[in-house]
């Protein structure tokens, strides 16, 4: 698959001498969903900026489908749509008129056919002639996705999209981003809500501490870097794991009734499994439930950064 985006040994120090981001290689796959994962001020929001031309990078490169954001600002920047955190003005305008500005603004002409199906696919059609600071929250938000998607771009940026928003507008935002995939819009979404990438994206980058840690295909980064649990109750409460048992991953819960094992999915799993079980039964341990489970990305993601943080102490 062709990128669409390509960013090549990008790095920012701040003029506070603050390095926000360093020496960021990645390439955005055509169509896909990324999520960047990375706690706050990792650097998420500055990669973000420079790919727009908000920010300018301090040395490295970025193309966006072939054109230079520094040499070929205008070119590279009509194809993305930028969702930031908060809408910063407009308050005294009405949603249509907002909306209407952000595609002229890049010389897009007019097209009120296009502007009317971005507001009703967003629920605002029936507050096209509100005032913006007349909206809820969620319904700014809703307008902040309308304009950056009035210029009809073909690169989607939603910087934290669903922080702070309730339950059903995060819904309502993951479906309207499948939407958009199924027509073919890329997507970059920045989050620090596990939960978010792991229900959204193709891809999955972790920043931390302005580096990018790791780069993967969700599915494998969880069937890689996974592990799983299983959790056997046991028949009678058992006072402590015997010692012939010590060299095991197997931990006890307080009141004795149920025993974790833990394991790499990548590390021969069922020889593993079946020599704990035959183990188990010639100590006379009894169980009379088990069940696994896989870590999440959450467990993932700490893993990661905690690894990033011993490195560095190394
Ligand atoms: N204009 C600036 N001058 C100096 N330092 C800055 C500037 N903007 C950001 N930083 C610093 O750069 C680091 C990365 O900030 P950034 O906003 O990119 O993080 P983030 O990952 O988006 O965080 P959050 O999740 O909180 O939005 C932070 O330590 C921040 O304080």
């Amino acid at each position: 698959m062709t990128a669409i985006i390509s960013i090549r040994n990008l790095t920012k120090t701040y003029a506070s001498g603050f390095r926000a981001l360093d020496d960021i290689d990645l390439e955005i796959r055509r169509g896909e969903i990324f999520a960047l994962l990375g706690p706050n001020g990792s650097g998420k929001t500055t990669l973000i900026s420079i790919v727009c031309g908000i920010v300018n990078a301090t040395s490295g490169s970025v193309t966006v489908d072939g054109h230079d954001i520094v040499e070929d600002f205008r070119e590279a920047r009509a194809r993305i749509g930028l969702v930031p955190q908060e809408l910063s003005t407009d308050a005294f305008e009405s949603v249509w008129a907002t909306v209407r500005f952000s595609r002229g603004l890049y010389g897009k002409s007019p097209d009120p056919a296009h502007l009317e199906k971005v507001l009703r696919d967003l629920s605002l059609w029936d507050k096209r002639d509100s005032k913006i600071m007349a909206l809820s929250g969620g319904m700014k938000r809703r307008v902040l996705i309308a304009k950056a998607l009035a210029h009809e771009p073909r690169i989607l940026f939603l910087d934290e999209p669903t922080a702070g928003v309730d339950v059903e507008l995060r819904h309502d935002m993951w479906a309207l981003v499948r939407a958009l995939r199924e027509d073919g819009v890329t997507i970059i979404l920045t989050t620090h809500y596990i939960e978010e990438a792991e229900e959204m994206a193709d891809r999955i980058g972790v920043i931390h501490q302005g580096r990018l840690v790791v780069v993967e295909d969700k599915v494998a980064l969880m069937r890689k870097l996974g592990k799983k649990q299983l959790a056997l109750t046991l028949k009678e409460p058992l006072p402590a794991i015997p010692s012939s048992l010590a060299a095991l991953p197997l931990e006890l819960s307080d009141d004795g009734t149920t025993l974790v094992y833990t394991f790499d999915v990548q590390q021969g799993e069922r020889t593993g499994i079946a020599s704990l079980l035959r183990q188990l039964a010639e100590h006379g341990i009894d169980f009379k439930d088990l069940n696994s489970s896989e870590s999440s990305l959450e467990d993932i993601f700490v893993s990661l950064v905690r690894g990033e943080r011993q490195g560095a102490a190394a």
